[in-house]
């Protein structure tokens, strides 16, 4: 079963910080989603509201249709993943997946035991002892195993080493063909995952700038390459993220879209375009820029 999400102009204040900034946006569910954001950007904030750590103050948040703070009804179809487990002092890995299988109606017991030998862990030690990335892939393990309608990993692969990472983004996409679901991923290792994502979030200190899919996202920028002049006539009047230039040749990475027409002509006159890559574009639409007075 797959869930929707609606968030309407969601505030959250922790003092004088706006965490999360009038953000409003819907998921139909069914795809996998990223969340985009640089550090303090809001991303476990919201991410902790949509499953229900917290109550929400200003604005509204809806999971398959109904708030999810006290409803058990919500929660229980709702598995949030952490970086770090906060189990506490003397809870074993086993005693994890005894708690999720008392709570995860939809546990897949076999599974968990499939993952468990994948990541080769050791099934009778204390979390409190495992290695960070022995403990990401505990708890990659119950978010996976837990077949929740929406599951959600907020960073909790960064501990994971490089292949196991990599271990990890294929049997996500292989277990998520087989059972669909909604699952939202927030990361900052864009080019790695950004191939998961079907759709996009971009949060920048507390606001959405950004949702689209990815496909669409990633015509909003180009790389141009060619003779110098050639390229600026092309270029002008969009957004120059960056510039590199070799004798004549030039290559430029622009904010903006490129008409059609534009592009045939600098295509036919011995120009290269190419698409941009995800990371170039939260990096520009996330840049500190100035304040205006
Ligand atoms: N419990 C809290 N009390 C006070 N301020 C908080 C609290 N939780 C978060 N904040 C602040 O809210 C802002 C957003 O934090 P949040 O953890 O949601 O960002 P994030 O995008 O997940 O960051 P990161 O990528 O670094 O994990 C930050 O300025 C942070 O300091």
């Amino acid at each position: 079963m797959t869930l929707g999400i609606d968030v309407r102009n969601l505030t959250v204040r922790f003092g004088d910080v706006v965490a999360v900034d009038d953000v409003s946006f819907t998921l139909s569910g069914g795809k996998i989603y990223g969340l985009l954001g640089r550090n303090g950007s809001g991303k476990t904030t919201l991410l902790s509201l949509l499953a229900a750590f917290a109550p929400v103050r200003q604005g509204k948040v809806l999971v398959g249709g109904a708030e999810p703070f006290e409803n058990s009804a919500v929660t229980e179809k709702v598995c949030l993943i952490r970086e770090r487990s906060i189990a506490p002092d003397g809870t074993t890995v086993k005693d994890i997946l005894n708690d999720a299988r008392v709570f995860r109606p939809a546990w897949d017991e076999k599974y968990a035991d499939r993952l468990l030998d994948m990541f080769q862990l050791p099934r009778k030690k204390t979390v409190s002892r495992l290695s960070r990335g022995q403990q990401s892939a505990l708890g990659i393990t119950v978010g996976l195993a837990s077949r929740a309608s929406v599951t959600i990993f907020d960073e909790s692969y960064l501990g994971l080493d490089a292949p196991t990472r990599y271990d990890f983004y294929d049997e996500l996409l292989r277990d998520y063909m087989e059972q669909p679901r909604t699952i939202i991923m927030s990361s900052h290792l864009i080019e790695e995952v950004g191939r998961l994502f079907e759709e996009v979030l971009i949060l920048d200190r507390g606001r959405l700038v950004s949702h689209e899919e990815t496909d669409t996202l990633l015509t909003a920028g180009a790389a141009v390459t060619g003779p110098a002049h050639l390229v600026d006539e092309v270029t002008q009047g969009l957004t120059v993220l960056s510039q590199q230039q070799l004798g004549g040749t030039k290559s430029t990475a622009v904010y903006g879209k490129i008409s059609e027409d534009a592009q045939a002509r600098a295509r036919s006159a011995g120009l290269e375009i190419g698409s941009l890559g995800l990371q170039d574009l939260f990096v520009h639409l996330t840049r500190e820029r100035e304040e205006p007075t």
